[in-house]
């Protein structure tokens, strides 16, 4: 038995949503704790299950987490004992990789097996692991575990050959508590690297030039317990903006950084949806003009979100044209349109790009959420289908949406789930 996500697709949404805090901010957030010596007390946590098997893995490290109110997380790790990581839990999500730099950070030794994630094609950890090295770190292999190792981690300068997310984060974390100056260049830009540079700031880590390409990481002897406030999402943000552009006839997307968002935003208006944006909200108007097809090449922030691809792309089938989706950063990540197809998208693959042939009639099928992104396209597909849609495997869904289904029925969705064979 399997339970499904079920859509009843046609019925128009209105309303507002308020976003929750960020899924990739929040996963960085939670390991970087193990740093303190003290309690970290972080505010707009997302209820989704990457921060449940986050949970599970800081408990096993003798870490104590309490639940305080709806999305309040209070992180101890004054107890914390450095065991082998090596439960189901490492493999449920991509970011359990953030302790080893956490690990090696604090105890000069960390040890944990291979993460999991979606599948996107191949996803290497060969940057993280060469700038732990640069650092000083021993790196081993053994039985499936990564074993890491440092008498003294000292600070250096790393240049990454890719400005990945992951590497940036996860040698920051190892470099706060070395010996000396760290200087990350071709450092990722993201919104949720400034967000953990800022939270290891309020520990007391010393860290420079967030935001920018060269980060700049200061070592220092102990880092204390804070409070924190996760930003807000602006993938679950830019898939909401998507869902009303498909479907709404007035919406407000609330609790937003729009300067997060502007790559989407633009794309949105070349397609012609009509929104008005503001301070903190988006609201997005029905537009009664056909929507005009587009061209979209995923990039590192600031340029247009590879997670936010797949998405756009089952609003593309509803444009009047031919529309192409070049990915940059993962290259086949595009299971999506197999799916698409089936409910009726006319889309050819030849990676590293999708051609979408709109517009098409959508229908309801029984269609397979590959991966977390390919999952929220499929529910705006189903949204905008003709009958029925049944979605699979939604616990790739439920990796990164707080609460997708109470947000949706809440804007006039008939959604639900359902326990099929
Ligand atoms: C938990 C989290 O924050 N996940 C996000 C993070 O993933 P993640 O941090 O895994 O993605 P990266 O930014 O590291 O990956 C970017 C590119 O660099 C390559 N690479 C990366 C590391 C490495 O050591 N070697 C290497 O070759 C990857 O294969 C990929 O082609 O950023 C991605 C790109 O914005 C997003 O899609 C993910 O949602
Ligand atoms: C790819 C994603 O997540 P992860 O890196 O956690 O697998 C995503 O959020 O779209």
């Amino acid at each position: 038995m399997e339970k499904v996500i079920k859509i009843e697709g046609g019925h128009r949404l209105n309303g507002t949503v308020r976003i929750s805090g960020s899924k990739n901010a929040t996963v960085a957030l939670i390991p970087a704790c193990v740093l303190a010596n003290n309690p970290v007390t972080i505010y707009g946590v997302p209820n989704i299950s990457d921060v449940h098997s986050l949970q599970i893995l800081l408990e096993e490290l003798n870490v104590k987490v309490e639940k305080k109110g709806d999305d309040t997380l209070y992180i101890d790790p004054t107890n914390i004992q450095n065991i082998p990581m090596v439960s189901n839990a490492v493999s449920k999500l991509r970011a359990s990789y953030y302790f080893m730099g956490a690990l090696l950070g604090r105890f000069g030794h960390a040890e944990i097996k291979m993460p999991g994630g979606c599948y996107l094609g191949p996803r290497p950890i060969d940057l993280h692991l060469k700038g732990f090295e640069s650092l000083g770190a021993t790196i081993n292999y053994e039985n499936g575990c990564y074993i890491l190792d440092a008498k003294e981690l000292t600070g250096t300068n790393i240049f990454l050959d890719i400005s990945s997310v992951g590497a940036t984060i996860n040698i920051m974390m190892a470099a706060v508590y070395a010996k000396g100056r760290t200087t990350i260049e071709n450092a990722a830009r993201e919104p949720e690297i400034i967000d953990i540079a800022t939270l290891l700031n309020k520990m007391g880590a010393r860290i420079h030039g967030m935001g920018t390409s060269t980060l700049v990481i200061d070592g220092v002897k102990e880092l204390g317990g804070c409070f924190y406030e996760i930003i807000p999402d602006r993938i679950e943000a830019a898939t909401y903006i998507i869902i009303a552009a498909a479907m709404a006839d007035d919406m407000i997307i609330e609790n937003i950084i729009p300067q997060h968002l502007e790559a989407v935003i633009m794309k949105l208006k070349q397609v012609g949806i009509d929104m008005k944006v503001g301070t903190d909200f988006i609201e997005v108007f029905k537009t009664d003009k056909p929507l005009k097809p587009t061209e979209i090449l995923t990039k590192p922030y600031p340029g247009f979100a590879t997670d936010v691809q797949q998405p756009f792309t089952a609003l593309l089938t509803q444009a009047e044209g031919n529309s192409t989706v070049t990915e940059t950063i993962y290259k086949e990540r595009f299971k999506h349109c197999k799916e698409l197809n089936k409910m009726g998208a006319d889309i050819d693959v030849m990676t590293p790009s999708c051609f979408i042939n709109g517009k098409t009639k959508l229908h309801g099928a029984k269609v397979t959420s590959t991966d977390l992104r390919c999952g929220a396209g499929l529910v705006v597909a189903a949204l905008m289908a003709e009958g029925i849609t049944e979605i699979h495997d939604v616990y790739h869904i439920d990796r990164g949406y707080d609460n997708l289904d109470g947000k949706l029925v809440n804007l006039g969705a008939k959604l639900w789930r359902e326990e099929v064979e």
